[in-house]
């Protein structure tokens, strides 16, 4: 059987998580911002070293803070499930301090109520709207330092607006969460002719 792997994705409101989902999904960015009202969720398929994982990725609306239990978390519909990932990606925007700050706070929220005693769920800190570095706020070098160092978190920078490392993104989030070398292989890859290794595609 191939396991879902559950996927959030948070961050403050308009830094581009939607874009990136669907910029990964479908191959399409709109330069409308749409705010997200309630979570969506999508159930893709991706392929990464010729192995087909099942994913369930979770865009949620900009929450005012990480759930402290199951009770916070299913009284506020906005959050559901979002304690129950099997990662995380928190997105900022490069051009925006408070979008940074806003994550700094829900990864510190998401380590100390939801990793306490359990085995650690892998975070990937992005950097999106990397078309607009000349905006940029904090060197990158500071906040990888800080991310990588500190936090013992994945860092990536990307563009959802031009398809940047958008699927470097979720190859690097898979094989954080155990998946490149997984041994689970669906019929349907016998459908997938053009793949390499290390390569993530969505089907
Ligand atoms: N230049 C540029 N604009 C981007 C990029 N990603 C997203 N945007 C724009 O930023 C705005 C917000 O994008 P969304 O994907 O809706 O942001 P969000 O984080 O889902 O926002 P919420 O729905 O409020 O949670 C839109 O106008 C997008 O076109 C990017 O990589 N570069």
């Amino acid at each position: 059987m191939v396991m879902t792997i559950k996927i959030a994705i948070l961050g403050a409101r308009g830094v581009g998580k939607t874009a990136i989902v669907r910029q990964f999904l479908y191959n399409e960015f709109s330069e409308t911002y749409v705010p997200t009202k309630k979570r969506r969720v999508y159930l893709p398929a991706a392929v990464l070293n010729e192995h087909v994982h099942n994913l369930q990725i979770m865009d949620f609306p900009s929450i005012p803070s990480f759930p402290v239990n199951t009770f916070q978390e299913w009284a506020n519909a906005c959050c559901r499930g979002v304690r129950s990932a099997h990662a995380y990606i928190l997105v900022y925007d490069i051009c925006c301090f408070d979008s940074f700050e806003y994550i700094k706070t829900i990864r510190q929220q998401i380590v100390e109520t939801r990793l306490m005693g359990t085995t650690e769920t892998p975070i990937i800190i992005v950097g999106n709207k990397r078309d607009l570095q000349r905006n940029r706020v904090i060197p990158r070098r500071n906040v990888s330092n800080l991310v990588k160092k500190n936090w013992k978190c994945g860092y990536i920078e990307c563009s959802a607006k031009y398809n940047w490392h958008v699927l470097l993104l979720f190859s690097e989030l898979l094989k954080s969460v155990g998946c490149g070398h997984c041994k689970h292989v669906h019929t349907t890859i016998r459908f997938q002719g053009a793949l390499r290794r290390d390569r993530c595609s969505i089907m």
